[in-house]
């Protein structure tokens, strides 16, 4: 049995463009893996199984493609240990397929190269390619186009999911984006991200970082007025993140707002 850890991610930026032919929206994203998580355990078995989570469909996709792929049956047991929120724009199917994907192709007699995995990664879900990859990354094209940052990981991260707040689908939060038009000057704002990573040397330069063209929160607001150097929505949403320089302010804040929801006290991910 081989067991490995599948952190959540937050969205650091998240610059929307033009609806492409294939249905989803060019981006420019900084994707952040924090360390609140989930954990996959993956065993040989007769058939393909899932176990932990009622209602996943990832991981079996994901391993089903990845043995299509393999020229292989798909023979693995895998056992998903939940801590991240479902659907709350934390990225925890995307996470658990990728650390699903990792833990099986190192067990193939002969594994896919990184680039292969990286594709099949690709057809279960945009988030996926990310989560193979260590560190903060720039995703581009529909996220999946991955380059490295180097950027300050010397903060604390508050999480923050609303309570009652019910997430609209991830497509339906796009196609409302559509409506209000938001891709205008996309070149524009993704070239200003591009100069804002350039220049962020410390934590607090992260503040200078476009925001989130999908959704916004309040939440952010109040994160920002209990000491938040930088506060928004992770991805399509509900969940909100606020970043903190120290851990004290971190966790009153993550108490005070205990009464509006389910709060987390965490930092970026690092590896080993
Ligand atoms: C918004 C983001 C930000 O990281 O994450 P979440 O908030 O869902 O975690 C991602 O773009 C979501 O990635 P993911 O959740 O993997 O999306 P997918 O399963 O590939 O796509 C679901 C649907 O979202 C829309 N979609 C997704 C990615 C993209 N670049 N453009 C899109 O328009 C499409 O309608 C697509 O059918
Ligand atoms: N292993 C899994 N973990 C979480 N959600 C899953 C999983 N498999 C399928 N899903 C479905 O994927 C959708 C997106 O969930 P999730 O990845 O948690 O959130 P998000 O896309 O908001 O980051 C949910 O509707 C959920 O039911």
């Amino acid at each position: 049995m081989r067991r490995a850890p599948a952190p959540a991610k937050i969205n650091l930026s998240l610059v929307v463009g033009p609806l492409r032919d294939d249905g989803k929206h060019e981006v420019a994203t900084v994707l952040q893996r924090v360390d609140l998580g989930d954990c996959v355990s993956l065993s040989a078995a007769p058939v393909l199984d899932v176990v932990g989570f009622d209602g996943d469909t990832i991981v079996r996709a994901a391993l089903a493609a990845l043995a299509r792929r393999a020229g292989v049956e798909p023979r693995w047991l895998a056992r998903i240990a939940k801590a991240i929120p479902v659907a709350a724009g934390l990225g925890g199917g995307s996470s658990d397929a990728a650390t699903a994907l990792r833990l099986a192709n190192d067990m193939l007699p002969e594994p896919l190269a990184v680039d292969d995995l990286a594709a099949v990664a690709a057809e279960i879900g945009a988030d996926v390619p990310f989560f193979l990859r260590p560190g903060p990354q720039l995703g581009t094209a529909d996220g999946t186009v991955l380059a490295p940052l180097d950027l300050p990981q010397d903060y604390w991260v508050v999480l923050v999911l609303p309570d009652g707040a019910v997430k609209a689908s991830t497509a339906d939060v796009y196609r409302r984006f559509d409506e209000r038009d938001g891709m205008r000057g996309f070149e524009e704002r993704r070239a200003a991200l591009v100069d804002a990573l350039a220049a962020a040397r410390r934590a607090r330069d992260l503040a200078t970082l476009p925001g989130n063209d999908l959704a916004s929160s309040p939440l952010a607001g109040a994160l920002l007025e209990h000491g938040a150097f930088r506060a928004d929505v992770s991805g399509a949403g509900p969940s909100v993140y606020g970043l903190f320089l120290e851990q004290r302010r971190a966790e009153a804040a993550a108490r005070t707002l205990r009464t509006v929801g389910r709060t987390w006290v965490t930092a970026p991910f690092r590896d080993g």
